[in-house]
């Protein structure tokens, strides 16, 4: 039986994790902690250092604030941690990393397999097209969401850089801009609105040509099952920081 701490249960992405633990018989949520704690059928704290279960991981949909002191009070319990959380600055990443020296830490800014398949089958293209097309990614989420552009999109564009001989730079939007476009840009645009999930779109614009290569994810209920996935894979773990990449690795 997995023992799971829920790191924002009472958000979206929680409840749903909750809805899916409580159809589960190999796992069960032990604990709950979100800085605006309303009842449940497990214990809800506001941090984990109050926590008084026993568990063996931790899933976090949280705040990207919320996330250096909880991997703080991961390494002082012992307890792996998957951080789904997006919108992480520099300074949270570098604390991300650190913990992860101590402590088996899996994070991913998005947890559902097409999503990782479209990343490598971007980075295909990338490496074909890279001279003569224009790269351009778009997301789309709801308008609940708080962090712009998308953790998904910046993971795309790293990942299509990761392959090209000259690097791109990102262009956030081209507001105010008077010239136009550069070679070297990648533009990365995000729309806000009703109740998208989340779609991303990766356009390859050449010459009279327009290779576009897009994922929708249609329920959270995906990103769910991705994040319970690398729960199940990360208590097995030795410390160290892990990816989609080491899960889909593993078949
Ligand atoms: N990696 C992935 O596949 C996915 C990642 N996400 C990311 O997960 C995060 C959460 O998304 P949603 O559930 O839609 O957001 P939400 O706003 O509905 O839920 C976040 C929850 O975290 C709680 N929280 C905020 N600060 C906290 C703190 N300091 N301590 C404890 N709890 C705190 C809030 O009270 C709220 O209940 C976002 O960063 C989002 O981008 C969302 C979906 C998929
Ligand atoms: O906030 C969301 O909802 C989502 N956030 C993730 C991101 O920022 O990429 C993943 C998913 O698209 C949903």
């Amino acid at each position: 039986m997995l023992k799971i701490i829920n790191h924002g249960c009472n958000g979206k992405m929680g409840r749903v994790i909750s809805r899916l633990v409580s159809e589960k018989s190999d796992c069960k949520i032990v604990a709950g902690i979100d800085k605006n704690p309303s009842s449940s059928d497990f214990p809800i704290y506001t941090s984990l250092k109050d926590v008084k279960e026993d568990a063996d991981v931790i899933i976090d949909f949280s705040f990207h604030s919320a996330v250096p002191e909880l991997l703080k009070n991961a390494e002082l319990k012992k307890i792996p941690v998957v951080v789904a959380t997006t919108g992480l600055s520099d300074d949270e990443l570098c604390t991300l990393k650190e913990a992860a020296k101590t402590i088996p830490i899996f994070r991913s800014a998005n947890m559902s397999l097409g999503i990782n398949i479209l990343i490598n089958l971007v980075k295909e293209a990338a490496k074909i097209l890279q001279n003569n097309y224009d790269i351009e990614i778009i997301e789309k989420h709801h308008n609940m969401k708080k962090d712009a552009p998308s953790g998904t999109a910046l993971m795309i564009a790293d990942a299509i850089n990761e392959v090209l001989t000259e690097k791109k730079e990102y262009i956030y939007g081209r507001h105010s801009k008077t010239d136009t476009r550069k070679e070297n840009e990648l533009g990365i645009h995000a729309i806000r609105g009703g109740t998208i999930v989340g779609e991303h779109e990766v356009i390859f614009a050449g010459h009279d040509e327009i290779l576009t290569i897009s994922h929708s994810a249609r329920s959270r209920e995906i990103f769910a099952i991705g994040a319970l996935k690398a729960a199940e894979f990360i208590v097995n773990q030795k410390p160290g920081l892990y990816d989609m990449n080491s899960l889909l690795e593993k078949g």
